[in-house]
């Protein structure tokens, strides 16, 4: 029962935190499906150990709530084209055309090197009319995917592979609007496994620390040549802070430009290992 209490009081200033900081719209199924993850990670994490966390306060903030900013800049993205992702509902219920709503819905989105879910399963959550693929190349990690993937009655496609084999298949390969990444490796080979599966105009949205973004061994200086091979561009840079934690966090926002060369992303493990 305490836990219980607890658990509730918890969600609720996670709510009131998302919507006061993150993003606007925070339903009674938005917080269901949050209450619903954040089962299913305790549960299969005691067996499986999928994810870090130390407590459940450090599981809502830094993780879903951390994730939750991937969901902001893909709106903030969206509203400077005047395509508010938020919009649907309030369309659906003024009746509007057909058309237009299939275009709202038809974002493509993949998460690379999504883990246990995150940002993937948090935006999606936040954001439920775009269409998300998670990948992700340990398997236990996938069968908790496919298991939550069902809980929520999402239909995300979950992709068991290596993203460097992703990014050489004509299926997957320029199909994405948008394109998320944390906590997965280096700037560098990151785009490298990233920008291919982009189309010409779609983003690259990466999760750092103002830290690691701006150290001279893992941040921007070191990825330019790997912008310039693979034909992005930083676009836009959002800072933030996490209640209870010290560390400045951001977002780098990259937008491709043009076609990737088909010698990216080189094969599996190269550009961990030798980067652009
Ligand atoms: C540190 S975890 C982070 C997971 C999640 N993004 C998060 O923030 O909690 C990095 C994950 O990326 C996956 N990963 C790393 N490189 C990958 C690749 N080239 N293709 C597919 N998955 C990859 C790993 O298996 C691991 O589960």
């Amino acid at each position: 029962m305490s836990d219980f209490i607890e658990n509730e009081t918890l969600f609720t200033e996670f709510e009131h935190y998302a919507v006061k900081n993150v993003i606007p719209f925070f339903s009674k199924e938005t917080r269901k499906k949050f209450e619903t993850y954040f089962y299913e990670l305790n549960k299969w994490n005691k067996k499986f150990n999928l994810i870090s966390f130390k407590n459940i306060r450090d599981l809502v903030y830094r993780h879903f709530c951390d994730s939750l900013y991937s969901a902001k800049a893909i709106s903030d993205i969206l509203t400077v084209y005047r395509l508010s992702i938020y919009s649907k509902r309030k369309r659906k219920r003024e009746g509007a055309g057909r058309k237009q709503k299939s275009a709202e819905s038809a974002f493509k989105v993949a998460d690379l090197g999504t883990g246990s879910g995150m940002p993937g399963i948090p935006v999606k959550i936040a954001l439920p009319c775009i269409k998300l693929t998670l990948i992700e190349s340990i398997t236990k990690k996938c069968r908790f995917l496919n298991n939550i993937n069902n809980k929520l009655g999402f239909n995300t496609e979950i992709l068991n592979k290596r993203a460097e084999e992703i990014g050489q298949n004509t299926s997957y390969r320029q199909q994405y609007d948008f394109i998320l990444s944390r906590a997965v490796s280096k700037l560098s080979p990151n785009l490298e496994i990233s920008i291919p599966l982009l189309k010409i105009g779609g983003y690259f949205i990466v999760h750092k620390t103002k830290k690691s973004a701006e150290s001279s061994k893992d941040g921007l200086q070191s990825a330019e040549n790997a912008l310039k091979h693979l034909g992005a561009k930083l676009e836009r840079t959002i800072y933030y802070n996490l209640p209870e934690y010290e560390s400045d966090y951001c977002i780098l926002i990259f937008k491709k430009h043009k076609d990737t060369p088909a010698n990216f992303p080189r094969k599996s493990g190269i550009p961990e290992k030798n980067p652009l």
